[in-house]
């Protein structure tokens, strides 16, 4: 789908997330940091969903020449159901005034000494997965995706594919 011509707003400046946007729309984000309403270091699907429902609204609010507002979040979450693990989730939230859609990203395991480290350290992902890829801002770049896959998935293209599916019902026919 080619929406290159669209004029995408995103409330945020980080460079994965930007990325992601560039590769699911060809078209340029007018970049805002704008806050998310919910802690640092989101712990579970809701949280995730709620930061990135919060930042597609104030961004388009604060960006009248976007049509589109775009809310990207990641987060942790525990599935305390089938597997009893913690997962990295990435979210896109859409809002262009009138109808808000949701696209979620690859869900992947964490390591369980991630978790406890951030739940007992009261730490952010970042700073976890910083320390173990010996690098910084590696939430800008690869991210966790990038360290544990040894750069197969990379944290602009978990986001990419959220971006195309919360976007696509403002453009196909089909909804
Ligand atoms: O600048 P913003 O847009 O706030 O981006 P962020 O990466 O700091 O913040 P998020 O709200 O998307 O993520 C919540 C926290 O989880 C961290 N995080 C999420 N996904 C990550 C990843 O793939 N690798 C490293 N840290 C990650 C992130 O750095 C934050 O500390």
């Amino acid at each position: 789908m080619d929406f290159s011509s669209w004029r995408f707003g995103l409330g945020t400046t980080n460079g994965a997330k930007r990325l992601a946007v560039q590769m699911a729309t060809g078209a340029e984000p007018i970049c805002l940091s704008v806050p998310s309403g919910i802690s640092d270091q989101p712990m579970s699907e809701d949280e995730t969903i709620t930061g990135a429902i919060n930042r597609a609204k104030a961004v388009l609010e604060a960006l009248p020449e976007a049509q589109i507002g775009l809310g990207l979040e990641g987060g942790l979450m525990y599935d305390d159901r089938f597997t009893h693990q913690w997962y990295l989730i990435s979210v896109c939230a859409a809002w262009d005034g009138r109808q808000l859609f949701l696209g979620k990203g690859l869900s992947f395991p964490m390591p369980h000494l991630a978790a406890e480290r951030i739940l007992q350290e009261k730490i952010e992902l970042h700073t976890v997965i910083d320390e173990w890829g010996k690098t910084t801002n590696s939430n800008h770049r690869g991210g966790a995706y990038g360290l544990l896959t040894n750069d197969q998935v990379r944290r602009a293209d978990v986001f990419r594919d959220a971006v195309i599916a919360a976007i696509t019902p403002f453009h196909s026919p089909f909804y």
